[in-house]
């Protein structure tokens, strides 16, 4: 079961290391980090448990982050009341943008990490809309468009795979300032 304790914090060389392409048929061990991975974004989404475990919410998770260099991401973003079901839950297996709007977009409240222990405020410019080519556990590539809040959160998991930060996105002598085309997301 993966705990804060297995996620890697800044200053880990793996964060900002480009990670390797997972190979089909997936190995036992990719399948068990694929499946452990969301099983702590859903860990991480239950106040009971969350406490138990002492883990900080997450709506999305890379291998990087656990320390394993592949190109993995889980993804586990809740609907919009309790009893809905997720607006996504999906383990990507090499993802790549391979298409996005020119309009950008960024979190009003700024990001934050779960390898990043301190708070980094300031705008997170990213694409408004993307397309998104990945393979599933069976090694089937699918195509998927997102936008909004969830676009957001599926380039800040693919940065991770790329050792990109966050924080690398903001304007250090402007974090808030942004062009007026940019859509800023409640
Ligand atoms: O560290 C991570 O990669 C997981 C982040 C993903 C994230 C995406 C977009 C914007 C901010 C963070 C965690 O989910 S951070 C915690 C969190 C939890 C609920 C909602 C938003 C952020
Ligand atoms: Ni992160």
């Amino acid at each position: 079961m993966i705990t804060m304790d297995n996620i890697i914090r800044e200053g880990h060389p793996t964060l900002r290391r480009s990670a390797d392409l997972v190979t089909f048929p997936l190995s036992a061990e990719d399948r068990k980090i694929a499946t452990e991975m969301m099983e702590f974004l859903s860990n991480s989404q239950d106040e009971k448990i969350a406490a138990q475990l002492n883990l900080r919410a997450g709506v999305g998770l890379a291998a990087p982050q656990i320390d394993v260099s592949k190109r993995i991401v889980a993804l586990l973003i809740p609907g919009e009341y309790e009893d809905d079901p997720p607006e996504l839950a999906k383990v990507m297996f090499n993802p790549k943008i391979v298409s996005h709007s020119i309009e950008s977009a960024c979190l009003k409240g700024g990001e934050g990490c779960l390898s990043v222990d301190r708070e980094v405020p300031g705008f997170v410019v990213r694409h408004s809309r993307i397309t998104v080519s990945y393979q599933d556990a069976e090694g089937v590539t699918h195509k998927a468009r997102y936008k909004g809040y969830i676009a957001i959160v599926v380039q800040h998991e693919i940065d991770h795979l790329n050792g990109v930060m966050f924080y690398d996105h903001i304007n250090e002598q402007a974090p808030f300032a942004v062009e007026d085309d940019v859509i800023i997301i409640e």
